[in-house]
């Protein structure tokens, strides 16, 4: 025993050794001591829990034996060094799969799946191990979108079919189906659907037709109600402006065959999933969930891909059995900083289709479009209820090809374009910071102008048009700290501008400080990610407001009382998502980095609508993000397909 206690503070030291180093975070040591203290622990235990806790706060729902087994170094970002003197000290490990699914077996903090649940706070499901939490969540959202795609409804074909022709205008020379058309047959006859697609592909085109289907095709079209949603509030009143644009233009298009507009009228405005939940104050659990379900027949979700594992597990836990649910989102875009990269999983194949032969023929007779062969497979229940929309509309020029490359890891491609000399993608290589202080200076001075001039109207629309006017550039960056990072830039931006007098900058709160909050706040109704400009206070001299833009309308809160704000210069790509600026500058620093992937490059470049300027300090820096592709360890693709 005083041996087995002598290797276990060995352990101990190497994982407080570790923290000390910044490699492992408090918590995860933590974790460790509350399974060790649940009973007998062998040190192998004890480790495991570790990394577990760890591979939480990298984005992993779960660690699977293998990875165990083989030393996860990769996935947590350490050195073989790091890894072997924590092996060492929790020696000996057992060997392979096989060995770790043994031990874990008989340790009383693990619930083997199957076996009499005592709610141990690991699970060990087949070859991974799960925190409960994200075990139950995972479970949850397999077994609610399985379910949800396998039952699908009688759909009167016909009348199906002609709607969707009346809706979408047959393109001519258009090669291959309309993958448009047949998504809103698809999302029709069952209670999930997925449509994924790049920028510009036409989700919410596709989606406000699939309303219409939905209006023109249910037995009480005026009963629906409709719901629309996204994770943030800029996300939000994006879709609920782009489907609001998309049914006006149709209700001339179908005329008086369908009372369009008073339907729409009635679905009121989009939210952020939070709000729609019932999120509360000091605690995680929402107000919906199964007990008081949501309140709604269609729920559409745009941005899905930014949807956490435990926010979908609440989605799906509230949602009423009867409703439907469409999800709308980019599949490689990056995944939300929590963990999971549900939509990512939920529809990792969706580029090959797999549909089978029922769907294949439902798909003709509801919708006229033939399937090619390509896509015929034998996908499970969600698979028949996920499609991809594959032509970019917005996006044909050069970003949209950089965009492509970089997706399709074809660097040369990337690069040829990057250096083709187009005026709407710049490559700014072996930069120093002094030329991205330029580029800010450029893309600042209209709306810092817009500011000096003061309001010659009315105070809300002069507030506006600077609002408007900031969200037309943006520098994006992968990392927070260093030169190249979210906090050196901001801090170098600032005093740039201010020595060009653009902006007077003594204070932390200045006029024209441009902010993005950090965390929810119910007392000031302000949202993680909301954006918003600090300008003078109309009613009372000397006092800064922050203004922010909802849909159309402005809002504003007194600056001192924002808690969790940081200066939005510039801002990280993960922070970025749901948004799209004019020009977009994406900063990539000279250190390799974990973060530096190719779905990071991928997001940046496609938040720009018209410029996209790339600035690089040298090296290989692109190359190694293109090559290097976010990892996300979960079970969902398996416990779904
Ligand atoms: N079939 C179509 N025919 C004509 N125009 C289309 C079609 N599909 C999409 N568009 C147009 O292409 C543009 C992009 O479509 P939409 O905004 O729906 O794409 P999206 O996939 O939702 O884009 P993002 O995710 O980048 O917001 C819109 O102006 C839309 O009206």
């Amino acid at each position: 025993m005083a041996e087995l206690d002598a290797d276990i503070d060995g352990l101990w030291r190497e994982i407080g050794a570790l923290t000390e180093a910044g490699e492992l975070r408090r918590l995860s040591g933590a974790f460790a001591r509350f399974i060790a203290q649940l009973g007998d622990a062998p040190s192998a235990l004890i480790l495991a829990a570790a990394v577990l806790s760890e591979l939480e706060g990298h984005g992993h729902s779960c660690l699977q034996l293998g990875d165990l087994a083989a030393g996860p170094t990769l996935l947590l970002g350490w050195s073989d060094d790091a890894w072997r003197q924590l092996a060492q000290a929790a020696a000996p490990l057992p060997r392979g799969v096989a060995g770790w699914s043994k031990l874990l077996a008989h340790c009383q903090q693990v619930w083997i799946r199957g076996e009499f649940d005592l709610d141990q706070p690991l699970v060990l499901d087949g070859q991974r191990l799960y925190l409960r939490r994200y075990w139950r969540d995972e479970t949850l959202v397999a077994q609610a979108v399985r379910e949800r795609a396998a039952a699908t409804h009688p759909v009167d074909t016909p009348l199906v079919r002609s709607w969707l022709d009346k809706l979408f205008v047959a393109q001519p020379g258009a090669q291959g189906p309309d993958w448009q058309k047949l998504a809103c047959a698809v999302a029709l006859r069952s209670s999930v659907a997925i449509i994924t697609g790049g920028p510009g592909t036409g989700k919410t085109y596709t989606v406000a037709r699939l309303l219409a289907l939905l209006f023109a095709t249910a037995p009480e079209a005026g009963r629906q109600r409709v719901a629309l949603a996204a994770p943030t509030g800029k996300a939000a009143a994006r879709l609920k402006q782009s489907i609001d644009k998309a049914l006006n233009e149709l209700a001339d298009r179908v005329g008086s065959d369908l009372p369009l507009r008073e339907l729409t009228a009635r679905m009121g405005a989009a939210r952020t999933l939070h709000s729609l939940l019932g999120a509360r104050p000091d605690t995680r659990a929402f107000a919906h969930h199964r007990g008081n379900p949501l309140d709604v027949d269609v729920l559409i979700v745009d941005e899905a891909s930014m949807v956490h594992l435990e926010m979908m597990a609440s989605l799906l836990d509230a949602l009423p059995v009867g409703a439907t649910l469409i999800l709308l989102g980019d599949k490689d875009q990056l995944a939300s900083v929590e963990a999971g990269a549900v939509l990512g999983d939920l529809c990792h194949a969706a580029h090959e289709g797999h549909y089978s032969a029922a769907t294949i023929a439902y798909i003709e007779a509801a919708s006229g479009e033939i399937i090619p062969d390509i896509y015929r497979g034998d996908g499970g229940a969600l698979a028949q209820q996920t499609v991809m929309l594959r032509y970019s509309r917005r996006f044909g020029g050069p970003i949209g090809q950089l965009a492509l490359a970089v997706n399709g890891g074809d660097t040369a491609r990337a690069e040829q374009v990057l250096r083709a000399g187009e005026e709407s993608v710049r490559w700014l290589e072996h930069a120093q910071p002094a030329q991205l202080l330029q580029l800010a200076h450029a893309g600042y001075a209209p709306y810092l102008q817009l500011l000096r001039d003061g309001a010659s109207g009315e105070h809300e629309d002069w507030v506006r048009r600077i609002l408007l006017s900031f969200e037309t550039f943006r520098i994006l960056c992968a990392v927070r700290d260093g030169e190249w990072g979210v906090t050196g830039l901001n801090e170098a931006i600032e005093k740039r501008l201010a020595a060009s007098h653009l902006l007077r900058h003594g204070a932390e709160w200045y006029v024209g400080r441009p902010v993005m909050v950090t965390r929810n706040d119910y007392s000031t109704r302000v949202f993680n990610g909301d954006i918003g400009v600090t300008l003078p206070d109309p009613a009372r001299a000397g006092a800064l407001r922050v203004y922010f833009l909802e849909g159309d309308a402005v809002r504003s809160v007194l600056a001192t009382r924002l808690r969790n704000v940081e200066t939005a210069f510039a801002m990280t790509v993960h922070k970025s998502q749901g948004s799209e600026f004019r020009h977009t500058v994406l900063a990539l620093p000279r250190e390799r980095n974990a973060v530096l992937t190719r779905e990071l490059v991928y997001t940046g470049i496609t938040r720009a609508s018209e410029v996209f300027t790339l600035v690089t300090p040298g090296g290989d820096v692109l190359q190694e993000a293109i090559a290097s592709r976010t990892h996300r360890t979960s079970g969902l693709r398996d416990l779904v397909a």
